[in-house]
C-alpha cells in the first residue's frame, strides 16, 4: 500500500505544490520551515482541503483525481488522522472515543482490535475517563488509538507531539516508534523536531517555499549539507548510526559504537545493543591530524572524502569513519579554509574529528527495534 501525492493547491496568495510517495514501510517525515506548506499537503491528502489540481492515490486507486472528477469525502478515504490537539469527542469516554473510530471501519477491513491498541498505547487505566480528565500525552495516545482502530489504509499525523512537554513527548515517541513494525501502512508525519525525524523517519520529504525541495532516505537527506539553508532549524550536519554499547549511569552518559569507534553522548534511554542515530552539526566538529592525548571530547579517526567550499572563510570537510562513505558513518566538519590548508587536508588523507558529547543534537534517540 503506497500513498501517492501529486497536488497543486491554492492557499491564500500561495500555490502549494507537492509530488511524492509515502511508501508502505516505515515513516515518511514531511519537514520544512514554518509556512512551507506541510500541513496544507496533509489536509489535502486527507480530503479536508480541496486541491486546485492533481491526484492522491492509495496503491494506484484514486482518492482524488481532478482530471477524472474523483474527490472522495474524507471518511471514504479511510485515512487515520492525528493532529496536534487530539480532537477527541469531549462528552464521550475514552473507550467510546476509541470505538468511534472502529464503528466507521468497514467490516472486512483488517487491522488491530481494541485490546491490542489499548495494550500498545498503555491506555487501559484511562478507558472510563473523559477527555478533560486526561493529560496532553494521554489525549494524544487516545487520538492515535482512535486513528488505528478506524483501520486506516494510511496514517497522517500533523505534529502529534507538538503540544506536549518534553517527558511526555519522549514517552509518546516510544509508542509511535513501535507502530511501523506492528502495522504496515504508509505513515506521513509532519514535524519540526529533529529528534522525531531521527527516531521515526525512514524517508524524508523536505518542503521549502510551498514546494518539495528534496526527498529521499532519512540518513542521506539529513546528512546532505547542500540542504542546510532550506531546513531552517535543522542546521547542516550529519547523522551517525550506531549501537549502544555502554551506559554510564553515574554520569548520565551513553557510549555508542559507530563504525567500530566509541562515541560518548548524553544518556540515551535504550537497552544495550539498541540501534541509535545521532546528529552532529558541522559547526560543532573540529578537525586535527592526530588524536590529542588529553582531550575530553569525542575523537573519531577517519578519512577525508570530500571538501566543499562554503561561503568564505569556511569549508565543509566530510570524514568517513569506516572503510567507505557508508550512510550513517560520515561526519561533516565546518572549518576555515585556512585550517584546511594548514592541516594539509585533502581527499584520501587521514583526519581526526572531535566534538563534545553535548554537541550531539537534541536528545539522541533509539530507533525502533
Ligand atoms: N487558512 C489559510 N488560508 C490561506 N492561506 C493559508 C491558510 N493556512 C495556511 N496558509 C498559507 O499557506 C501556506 C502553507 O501553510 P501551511 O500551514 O501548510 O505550512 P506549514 O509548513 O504546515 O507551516 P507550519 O509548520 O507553521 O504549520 C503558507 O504560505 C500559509 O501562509
Amino acid at each position: 500500500m503506497t500513498l501517492e501525492i501529486d497536488l497543486q493547491l491554492a492557499r491564500g496568495e500561495a500555490v502549494v505544490q507537492a509530488r511524492f510517495e509515502v511508501p508502505a514501510h516505515g515513516v515518511t517525515a514531511l519537514v520544512g520551515r514554518s509556512g512551507a506548506g506541510k500541513s496544507s499537503v496533509l489536509l489535502a491528502a486527507a480530503g479536508l482541503l480541496r486541491p486546485r489540481s492533481g491526484r492522491v492515490a492509495l496503491n494506484g486507486t484514486a482518492l482524488f483525481d481532478a482530471a477524472r472528477g474523483i474527490d472522495l469525502p474524507p471518511h471514504a478515504r479511510r485515512l487515520g488522522l492525528v493532529f496536534q490537539d487530539g480532537r477527541l469527542l469531549p462528552h464521550r469516554s475514552v473507550r467510546a472515543n476509541l470505538l468511534y473510530g472502529a464503528v466507521r471501519a468497514p467490516r472486512d477491513a483488517s487491522g488491530p482490535e481494541l485490546d491490542e491498541v489499548v495494550a500498545l498505547l498503555g491506555i487501559e487505566p484511562l478507558l472510563g475517563r473523559r477527555p478533560f480528565q486526561l493529560s496532553g500525552g494521554e489525549r494524544q495516545r487516545v487520538a492515535i488509538g482512535r486513528a488505528l482502530l478506524s483501520r486506516p489504509r494510511a496514517l497522517l499525523m500533523d505534529e502529534p507531539l507538538a503540544s506536549l512537554d518534553p517527558p511526555r513527548r519522549h514517552e509518546l515517541l516510544g509508542y509511535l516508534a513501535a507502530l511501523p513494525a506492528r502495522w504496515q501502512l504508509p505513515i506521513l508525519y509532519v514535524t519540526h523536531q529533529m529528534d522525531e525525524v531521527l527516531r521515526l523517519a525512514d524517508h524524508v520529504v523536505l518542503m521549502s517555499e510551498h514546494k518539495v525541495a528534496a526527498q529521499g532516505p532519512a540518513l542521506a537527506l539529513l546528512s546532505d549539507l547542500s540542504l542546510g539553508p532550506l531546513v531552517g532549524r535543522f542546521e547542516a550536519g550529519a547523522v551517525l548510526e550506531g549501537r549502544v554499547v555502554e551506559q554510564l549511569a553515574d554520569w548520565q552518559l551513553s557510549v555508542v559504537q559507530v563504525a567500530g569507534q566509541a562515541v560518548t553522548v548524553p544518556m540515551i534511554e535504550a537497552p544495550l545493543g539498541a540501534a541509535v542515530r545521532l546528529r552532529i552539526r558541522a559547526r560543532d566538529v573540529a578537525l586535527q591530524r592526530a588524536v590529542l592525548p588529553s582531550s575530553a571530547s569525542n575523537q573519531l579517526s577517519g578519512t577525508v572524502t570530500r571538501i566543499v567550499e562554503r561561503e568564505a572563510p569556511y569549508a565543509a570537510v566530510e570524514i568517513a569513519l569506516g572503510a567507505a562513505t557508508a550512510p550513517g558513518e560520515c561526519l561533516w566538519a565546518l572549518v576555515t579554509r585556512r585550517s584546511v590548508q594548514s592541516l594539509g587536508l585533502a581527499p584520501g588523507q587521514p583526519a581526526v574529528a572531535s566534538f563534545k558529547a553535548v554537541a550531539v543534537e537534541g536528545r539522541a534517540t533509539s530507533l525502533r527495534p
